[in-house]
């Protein structure tokens, strides 16, 4: 197919992001401090500052029965949804179609006093790969956003602080086949779930509300957005 502009860039990273999602914390390095756990959710952060910023990378590894990464990745990617589980978007706009697998949004976020509101251009891109680690096993699916330039929408023009972020989220669909060789249904799914994101805020922002922001809203969004899946899909057929 004929390769965009972004194609380089987008291939380069997801092979990057992926690599690291599927790395343990363990031999992620030390560095990994445990913030927030419920349940089968874990979430990572390791305190890191660029000229007085904080950039906490944040990574969070969660286990969710009833789902697959296919139908994890779909509800991420596709624009439709966001509004129904991205609790802090104020405004979506999709700025291009690349291709079925790779837009460009600009999203405004609800202001989060007392910090400036903040916006985010990024191009999003979906991707099956082979699951290298077992061969018959289900395929992993991952969405990768990664902040981009949009020459429309310069940087902090307006009212907003633009950020950049780059964000990873890899699922790996496992089955439990059932023993008498029955169809397979969502009691024999689980979804294992790993939420990478690297935020730099753009413009100053006190560290404590950053922290408390993400300290706040990273679980929040992870089990909402998770809940948002199990309820699209409890009663569709399986996407593997
Ligand atoms: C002073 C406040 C600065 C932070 C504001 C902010 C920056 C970025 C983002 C954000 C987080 C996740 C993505 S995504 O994973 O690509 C999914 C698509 O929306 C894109 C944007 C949000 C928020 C604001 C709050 C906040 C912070 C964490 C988690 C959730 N909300």
């Amino acid at each position: 197919a004929l390769q965009h502009r972004l194609w380089p860039d987008i291939d380069r990273l997801v092979k990057q992001q992926v690599a690291m999602s599927r790395m343990g914390i363990g031999d992620c390095g030390t560095g990994w401090q445990l913030f927030a756990e419920d349940g089968e959710m874990k979430m990572y952060r390791r305190e890191e500052e660029i000229d007085g910023m904080v950039v906490d990378p944040l990574k969070a590894v969660h286990i969710v029965k009833g789902i697959t990464g296919h139908e994890v990745c779909h509800y991420f990617f596709n624009p439709k949804y966001r509004y129904d589980w991205e609790t802090t978007l104020e405004h979506m706009t999709v700025l291009e179609n690349i291709s079925d697998d790779t837009l460009v949004f600009l999203q405004t976020h609800k202001r989060i006093w007392p910090a400036s509101q903040r916006d985010v251009v990024f191009w999003s891109h979906i991707r099956k790969l082979p699951n290298d680690q077992d061969r018959d096993g289900p395929d992993i699916w991952t969405v990768v956003n990664n902040s981009t330039e949009s020459p429309e929408h310069p940087a902090n023009v307006g009212k907003c602080v633009r950020i950049y972020l780059t964000v990873c989220l890899l699922c790996q669909t496992r089955v439990h086949p059932p023993k008498d060789g029955a169809p397979i249904t969502r009691d024999d799914v689980s979804c294992k779930i790993t939420y990478c994101s690297v935020v730099n805020p753009g413009g100053w922002a006190p560290a404590s509300v950053l922290r408390a922001v993400y300290k706040r809203e990273y679980p929040k969004f992870l089990k909402r957005f998770t809940a948002y899946v199990i309820n699209q899909t409890k009663n569709k057929p399986l996407m593997f």
